[in-house]
């Protein structure tokens, strides 16, 4: 065996220190990754729990996070909800609707985004690009926002996952054809994922060390890569690595990826796969292209990455597929390792190199400041060459440690920094939402309270017509038909005791031939007048009734926006019978007949002859006496002449009587057919029965008109009722959600702090 030189000595021990520094370096690394990794982990839980409790919120309180749900991509914030005032409540006095919250955000007003100072959201907002909601309408927008806060748990469930993941996987993407399987080949050092095809790589090729599939190369075709489960074959299709490019050109089972189990031969010192320290999978993925449901994967896919190697083709630059993935990227990812291959076609490369650099500037500003660090421009194919021409061996060669260094070293910037992106993110978008829907709460408080107390007056109007008037109906239909009842009995007891008055100007005596038509139109006129009067009392007891529903309507209407509208002709027809006031008083007459004796008062003649008896008697003494004077005088006889005197003087009398009893003849038939008629009135209950039907009648109109009214009353008032409790209700929903939105918002703003303070460099 060969002693070694003294040169080998210093060699080895030079060797040797440098690993033992790499160890005590590595060690360090990995115990200060390890802290903050922990720290990272900690900070996403508590985010999370965070996003759980918004769900609560939102939940809990219906529509509340509606005033989140306009923030879109754009973000912007319509200043009109925060600045203008609220509109007047509408004029509704019965009917207390519950606004519709205002459209918070509008997604394409900067200024008034500005004006109000909230930023735009980042990561909950609505992407354009992703799914081009850009329309504002309240549904998609709360759908949109439930999926993005669900989105972002799940998303954060996974970085929980990735972060405590040792391993480091790296995604290699860029536009169709700049190399990316090149630069894999070349990082391997050998011909391992298949380049230069057509069509162009199709699948996710990732590839591992052998050491994780015991140390075999090998390539497992993954038709579902969330099932793949490398203990599990029946996840996979086992291929030699010789025929991988077959696998990927053919395709034919439609493999979702590929797990390419590979030996990377060189020393842990210069490997990328292989090198001591963390796992590493670099994932060849498809181009770039038009086709959207390839990036859409591929973004899918960079959810689960720590870190992205971007190949730009040197000759093309960025093109705007590959721009639109770097915004969309740089939204997590800060830093970029970003490969300007194919370098070796560039004959100015100087202008080349500037112009990139000037668009990466653009692209990702954190990247393009470490631009010595993470922007290489190379001709990665030469690194397949055995001997690669100095120039690109050495780009190549300084790409490489700075790849290492970004995932090995510097895994707090390339594993751990992505996080903590995100939760800014996250959070900032939250403390916006949190501050917006605070915001909005106190709004809507306001707004409630100003509905409720506008309506308040009308509300309590409508309660005390129910208590005066409803609540007691029967006192106040009481009041009417008592009212319509005294009316009735005054006019008719009136008409009773004064009907002589009444009917002397209507009727004329046509003397005693004519008196028998004298009586009959007395007695049709009487029974005239007795049913105007009855008609007055009737046309008196609608018209209280029309009153008092009118009047009830009126109050209604003084606090009801639609006042219930009662059917007035159940009232004004409330006596109406079809028949005309003559034929009521013909049918009444019909009741008093007239007879011979109507014309005679019999009475009056018994009281004549009793009176008058004597003067009869002496008018019959006289007579006879006066024929025996007669006789006596022939006699001779003088004291005959004397009584002959007195006698005659009788006659006269009696004459002058009888003659007086015809003359009194009118004022018996008025006597008697009045007399005839007022008995029969009395008897028919002109005045009881009437005044009791009229205030019977109106009772029981009013009953019906105020019972439809109550009806309708009642249910306008519990309308309001129900709407005011809604109010009441919301109200109180605003107030918890308020108080919730400011809670979490103190919340968010403390981890926000917190996260912002992780030093990861
Ligand atoms: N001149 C030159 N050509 C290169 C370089 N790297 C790759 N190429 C060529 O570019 C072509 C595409 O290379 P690939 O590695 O297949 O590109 P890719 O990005 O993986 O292609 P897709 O996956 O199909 O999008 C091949 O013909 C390579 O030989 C380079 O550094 N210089």
């Amino acid at each position: 065996m060969r002693a070694p030189s003294r040169t080998d000595s210093t060699a080895s021990s030079t060797e040797e220190v440098f690993h033992q520094h790499i160890a005590a370096s590595s060690t360090e690394q990995n115990a200060q990754f390890a802290e903050r990794r922990d720290k990272m982990l900690s900070l996403i839980a508590q985010s999370r729990a965070i996003l759980d409790d918004l769900s609560v919120v939102e939940s809990a309180v219906d529509q509340t996070m509606i005033g989140s749900q306009s923030i879109g991509q754009q973000g912007a914030f319509d200043s009109q909800v925060l600045t203008q005032a609220l509109p007047p409540p509408t004029h509704q006095t019965n009917s207390v609707p519950v606004r519709a919250m205002p459209t918070a955000y509008s997604a394409h007003s900067a200024e008034s985004r500005a004006a109000e100072g909230l930023p735009p959201l980042t990561v909950l907002g609505i992407s354009d690009a992703s799914d081009g909601l850009s329309t504002t309408t309240g549904d998609i927008e709360t759908h949109v926002l439930s999926t993005k806060m669900a989105d972002a748990k799940h998303y954060l469930d996974r970085l929980l996952v990735r972060i405590a993941d040792t391993r480091s996987r790296v995604l290699v993407t860029g536009d169709l054809n700049g190399g990316k399987s090149t630069f894999v080949n070349a990082l391997l050092r050998r011909q391992v994922v298949p380049d230069d095809q057509q069509p162009c790589t199709a699948l996710f090729a990732e590839v591992v060390d052998a050491s994780q599939n015991n140390d075999v190369e090998q390539v497992h075709g993954i038709p579902d890569a969330s099932k793949y489960n490398r203990d599990d074959p029946f996840t996979y299709t086992p291929f030699s690595i010789d025929i991988l490019r077959e696998v990927v050109e053919d395709n034919e089972p439609g493999y979702e990826m590929l797990k390419v189990y590979c030996r990377d031969t060189r020393p842990n010192e210069v490997s990328v796969l292989h090198n001591g320290i963390v796992d590493v999978s670099l994932i060849d993925s498809p181009g770039l292209n038009i086709d959207s449901m390839k990036t859409t994967s591929l973004m899918a896919q960079q959810e689960e990455i720590d870190v992205i190697v971007f190949l730009v083709n040197a000759e093309n630059h960025f093109t705007l597929s590959g721009r639109e993935f770097l915004q969309n990227a740089g939204r997590e990812k800060a830093y970029i390792f970003i490969v300007v291959n194919r370098f070796d076609q560039i004959r100015r490369k100087d202008r080349c190199k500037r112009e990139i650099l000037t668009q990466i500037k653009d692209i990702s500003p954190l990247t393009y400041n470490h631009a010595d660090q993470l922007v290489h421009f190379v001709a990665a194919k030469y690194m397949l060459e055995k001997s690669p021409p100095a120039e690109w061996k050495e780009s190549f060669t300084c790409l490489e440690d700075n790849l290492r260094s970004f995932i090995l070293e510097k895994r707090s910037r390339s594993k751990l920094n992505p996080a903590k992106m995100y939760l800014k993110n996250l959070l900032g978008d939250l403390s916006t939402l949190c501050t917006y829907n605070h915001t909005l709460n106190t709004f809507r408080i306001a707004e409630i309270s100003a509905q409720l107390s506008e309506t308040a007056p009308a509300h309590e109007r409508m309660l005390r017509i129910k208590e005066q008037f409803l609540d007691d109906a029967t006192r106040t239909i009481d009041e009417t038909a008592n009212r319509a009842h005294a009316f009735a009995r005054d006019q008719l007891s009136n008409f009773l005791e004064s009907v002589e008055t009444y009917v002397e100007q209507d009727v004329e005596w046509g003397g005693i031939l004519g008196m028998w038509t004298y009586a009959r139109e007395l007695r049709n006129a009487v029974y005239r007048h007795a049913a105007v009067r009855l008609r007055r009392c009737e046309d008196f007891a609608v018209k209280s009734s029309v009153g008092c529903v009118k009047n009830i309507e009126a109050m209604a209407a003084s606090c009801m926006e639609t006042p219930p509208v009662v059917d007035m002709a159940v009232v004004t027809t409330a006596f109406e019978d079809g028949s005309s006031e003559a034929g009521r008083a013909a049918a009444m007459s019909m009741f008093v007949p007239l007879e011979l004796g109507d014309f005679f008062d019999f009475v009056d003649k018994v009281e004549i002859c009793r009176e008058y008896l004597p003067s009869l008697g002496m008018v019959l003494g006289g007579v006879l006496g006066y024929h025996g004077v007669t006789r006596g005088i022939w006699r001779g006889d003088a004291t005959m002449v004397k009584g002959k005197t007195a006698f005659l003087g009788l006659s006269l009398a009696g004459v002058g009587l009888f003659l007086y009893s015809l003359s009194d003849m009118r004022n018996v038939v008025d006597r008697k057919v009045l007399g005839k008629i007022k008995t029969h009135l009395v008897s028919a209950g002109l005045v009881d029965a009437n005044s009791e039907r009229i205030a019977k009648g109106t009772r029981r109109v009013l009953r019906l008109a105020i019972w439809e009214f109550q009806n309708q009353f009642q249910r306008v008032l519990i309308d309001s009722q129900v709407k005011r409790q809604g109010l009441v209700e919301s109200r109180t929903s605003a107030e918890m959600n308020k108080d919730e939105f400011r809670a979490i918002g103190a919340r968010v703003g403390t981890l926000r702090k917190i996260v912002e303070d992780v030093d990861l460099d």
